[in-house]
C-alpha cells in the first residue's frame, strides 16, 4: 500500500494549477449517454479515479469512451445496455447518475445500490421521487433499483425536500427527453449544475433556470453529441487556498473562480488571511495570527461541506474557539478522531465540532476516512511538528490529481511512498459500504 508522508513547517509559495471539477465531469459523462446521434467531446477532464470508474460504467453500458490528454470523446449511438452492476457502482456513488439518462433514452434502468464516502447515510429517495413523478415504475430488490417506463417519461412539477445535487442532476437529465415540461423546485444551485445544463443545451436540450432553485426543462425528441469544457474544481482550489493559509504561505491558485468560492474567501478573510483576485486566479497570503471563526456548511451558495474537513484543519491553528456545524451530511466528522491523534482539541456536540485552538499539532500515523478527510489530514500535516503519515490514499485519488506533486512543487516537504503490507496500521480494515435507500432522518 501507499502512504503520503509529510513533514510540517514549510511555507508554501508559487502557483498551482486547478483541474476540471470532479463533481461537474461525472454528471456530464453520464449525460453523454442521452445522445443517440453524434459524438461528444469533453475538455478539461481531470485524471481522477472517479473519472476512470464512470468511464468503465459507460463502456459496460455499450458506450464507446476514450480518454486522452484531458479530453474525453464519447459515442453513445449504439443500443445501450440498461443494467449497471455492483462491481463498478459500489466504488462510486455518482454512478447512480446513469439512471436518469438511461430511463429517458431507453425507458429502463437497473442499477446496483450506489457506494460513496463514509460520510453518513446517503439516501436516493429524492431521485426516485422525481422519476416516479415522471411516470416511472420504481422497484427495489436484491441490492438493485429498477426503474421502468412504457413509452416516454412525462413532464411533471417536482419539489425536492432538500436541494440534493445528485437528485437535481438526475431529474434534469431524465426530463430532457420527457414529453412536455418539467419544473423542478427547491433544486440545488451548485455551479456544477449550471455546467451540466450548459452541456445539455449544447446537445439540443431546453433547460433554463439552472443555478437557481427553480429549473424548467422542456422535453425534446432527441439529443446529439456536443463539445463542452468542464469548469475548474472549486473544491480542489479551496483545498490549496487552505493549504497556503495554514502554512502562512503566498500562493496563486490558478484558474480558481472567485464567484464559486465566495463563502471560503469570506471565512479566510475573517480569519486574517489575505485573499486577492488576480488575472488568472486567486492569490492567498497567510498570516501568523490566524483568528478563530464559526463555519456552517450549507447547500450552495453556503459554505460547501466538501471543504469542511480542510477548514477544520485550518481552524486547529487559529487562536480562540471555533464551531463548525455540518448540516448537509449527518456523519461527516470522521476526521476528528484522526486530528486528535495529531494532538487536536476538538469536542463533538451533535452536528457541531467545537475546536479549542491554536493546537500544538504533532505529526502522527493517520487514516484518510474519506476523500476530503484525506486532504484535510495532509493539510494538518503541513503545519504539524514532525512527520505525518496518511494511509488509505484511494480516497484522495478519487478527487485530487497528484496532490503530493502539486504540494511538493509549492515547497512542501512531502512524498508518496509504497510501504510493505506488514507495516500497515491495524486500522486498515476493509470498509463497510454505508449506503442505504429510504428517508433521510432529517426529512422524517
Ligand atoms: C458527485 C457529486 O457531485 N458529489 C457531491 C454531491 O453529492 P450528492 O449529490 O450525493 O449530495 P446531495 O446533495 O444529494 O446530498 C445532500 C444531502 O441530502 C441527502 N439526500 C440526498 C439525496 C436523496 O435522494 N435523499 C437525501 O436524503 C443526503 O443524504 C445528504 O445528507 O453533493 C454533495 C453536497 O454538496 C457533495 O458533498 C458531493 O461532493
Ligand atoms: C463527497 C464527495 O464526493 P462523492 O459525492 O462523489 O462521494 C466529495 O467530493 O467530497
Amino acid at each position: 500500500m501507499e502512504k503520503i508522508i509529510v513533514r510540517g513547517g514549510k511555507r508554501l509559495s508559487g502557483s498551482v494549477k486547478i483541474e476540471g471539477a470532479k463533481n461537474a465531469v461525472l454528471p456530464v459523462i453520464a449525460a453523454s449517454m442521452l445522445a443517440s446521434e453524434g459524438i461528444s467531446t469533453i475538455y478539461n477532464v481531470p485524471g481522477l479515479a472517479d473519472v476512470y470508474t464512470i468511464n468503465e460504467v459507460l463502456r459496460y453500458l455499450n458506450t464507446s469512451v476514450s480518454y486522452k490528454n484531458g479530453t474525453i470523446t464519447i459515442n453513445a449511438v449504439a443500443e445501450l445496455m440498461t443494467e449497471a452492476p455492483f462491481e463498478y457502482v459500489r466504488k462510486m456513488r455518482a454512478s447512480f447518475l446513469v439512471m436518469g439518462p438511461l430511463l429517458a433514452r431507453v425507458g429502463h434502468a437497473k442499477i446496483a445500490l450506489p457506494g460513496g464516502c463514509a460520510i453518513g447515510s446517503r439516501p436516493i429517495d429524492q431521485h426516485l421521487k422525481g422519476f416516479e413523478a415522471m411516470g416511472a415504475n420504481v422497484t427495489i430488490g436484491n441490492g438493485c433499483i429498477e426503474a421502468r417506463i412504457d413509452g416516454k417519461l412525462k413532464g411533471s412539477i417536482i419539489c425536492l425536500d432538500f436541494p440534493s445535487v445528485g437528485a437535481t442532476e438526475n431529474i434534469i437529465m431524465a426530463a430532457t427527453l420527457a414529453k412536455g415540461e418539467t419544473i423542478l423546485e427547491n433544486a440545488a444551485c451548485e455551479p456544477e449544475i449550471v455546467n451540466l445544463a450548459q452541456y445539455l443545451n449544447a446537445m439540443g436540450a431546453k433547460v433554463s433556470g439552472a443555478g437557481t432553485s427553480k429549473i424548467r426543462i422542456t422535453g425534446v425528441n432527441q439529443l446529439h453529441g456536443a463539445e463542452h469544457t468542464i469548469l475548474p474544481d472549486r473544491i480542489e482550489a479551496g483545498t490549496y487556498m487552505i493549504a497556503a493559509a495554514i502554512t502562512g504561505g503566498n500562493v496563486l491558485v490558478e484558474n480558481a473562480e472567485a464567484d464559486a468560492l465566495r463563502p471560503l474567501i469570506a471565512k479566510l478573510r475573517e480569519m486574517g488571511v489575505e485573499v486577492e483576485q488576480e488575472l488568472g486566479g486567486i492569490r492567498v497570503i497567510g498570516t501568523d495570527h490566524l483568528q478563530a471563526a464559526d463555519v456552517k456548511t450549507m447547500p450552495h451558495p453556503g459554505f460547501p461541506t466538501d471543504l469542511q474537513a480542510q477548514m477544520m484543519a485550518l481552524l486547529l491553528k487559529a487562536a480562540g474557539t471555533s464551531v463548525i456545524t455540518e448540516t448537509v451530511f449527518e456523519n461527516r466528522f470522521m476526521h476528528v478522531e484522526e486530528f486528535r491523534r495529531m494532538n487536536a482539541s476538538i469536542k463533538i456536540d451533535g452536528r457541531s465540532a467545537i475546536i479549542n485552538a491554536p493546537c500544538d499539532l504533532q505529526g502522527a500515523e493517520v487514516t484518510a476516512t474519506d476523500l476530503r478527510a484525506g486532504a484535510a489530514l495532509v493539510i494538518a500535516g503541513l503545519a504539524a511538528k514532525g512527520y505525518t503519515r496518511v494511509s488509505r490514499l484511494h480516497h484522495i485519488d478519487r478527487g485530487y490529481v497528484d496532490l503530493t506533486g502539486k504540494l511538493s512543487a509549492l515547497g512542501a516537504d512531502i512524498e508518496r511512498v509504497r510501504v510493505e503490507e506488514a507495516e500497515q496500521p491495524a486500522a486498515a480494515a476493509p470498509e463497510p459500504l454505508r449506503t442505504q435507500i429510504g428517508v433521510n432522518p432529517k426529512f422524517a
